[in-house]
């Protein structure tokens, strides 16, 4: 149909429907709006990506922080739960810790390991005489000899009352009676506050395999109790 259109055209007018259209210009224009709004719209996103960045960073920080904290109560608790308040060495607990990690040591090497029992001669008669508080200032001077004289891998704690412990790796029944006597003369030669002589009583006991750890202090124990009936200011070896 628009061929026959076309067809019926003279010469005149297809030059001017000709000049009419190469009058037609394509008029493209670049959309400088959307490219705003879509710079706007990525400006927004980096703005709020960074926001919730540094909130996390900051709510990392304050994680971390408390764990640290936490952390750190932590071991001030342990420690306060294995420290005997009164000399500020091991408590009875640590003590039990310590000897049964001593066992399994001794028991997978078979290693010596020696263990002591001490109590304070007669400290009825220092309460009773100069007062508790003394009585209590003499237990934290005993600890402190105990402390100053024994090797870094001995351990000292006390086991309840006036009496102490001492826990000795490594150290065979002879080299453990030499420790116990040496350590029974400088509490009798040190001068406490009562200004009286202060002595101490001694069990001393190796360890023998396939003992309990219960049976291993109670020879100690016995021992002990030898060394008091024996006269008391004695070391006394478990059998
Ligand atoms: N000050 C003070 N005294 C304590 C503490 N624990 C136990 N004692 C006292 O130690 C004394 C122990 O008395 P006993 O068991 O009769 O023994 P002892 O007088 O030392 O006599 P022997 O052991 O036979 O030489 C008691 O008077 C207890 O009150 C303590 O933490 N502080």
């Amino acid at each position: 149909m628009m061929q026959k259109a076309v067809a019926n055209l003279n010469e005149d007018e297809i030059q001017a429907l000709k000049n009419r259209w190469l009058g037609v210009t394509l008029k493209q224009q670049f959309d400088y709006l959307l490219l705003w709004k879509i710079a706007g719209v990525v400006a927004i996103i980096v703005v709020l990506g960074f926001l919730r960045y540094r909130e996390l960073s900051t709510l990392n920080r304050k994680i971390s922080e408390s764990n640290q904290q936490l952390m750190t109560a932590k071991r001030e608790l342990e420690l306060l739960s294995t420290t005997d308040h009164l000399t500020g060495i091991a408590n009875r607990k640590k003590l039990d810790e310590q000897l049964i990690r001593e066992i399994y040591r001794t028991k997978r090497y078979q290693h010596p390991l020696g263990v002591m029992l001490v109590d304070f001669d007669r400290f009825k008669q220092v309460n009773d005489t100069f007062g508790h508080a003394m009585g209590d200032r003499l237990l934290s001077q005993a600890a402190t000899i105990f402390s100053a004289n024994i090797r870094q891998s001995d351990f000292v704690g006390r086991w309840g009352g006036e009496e102490f412990m001492l826990i000795c790796p490594e150290t065979p029944l002879a080299s453990l009676e030499i420790l116990a006597n040496n350590l029974r003369q400088t509490i009798a030669n040190s001068s406490f506050e009562t200004a009286q002589v202060q002595t101490a009583s001694f069990g001393i006991a190796s360890y023998q395999p396939g003992e309990t750890m219960e049976a291993f202090w109670q020879r100690a124990d016995k021992a002990l109790y030898r060394a008091k009936k024996g006269g008391r200011n004695r070391v006394e070896v478990a059998s």
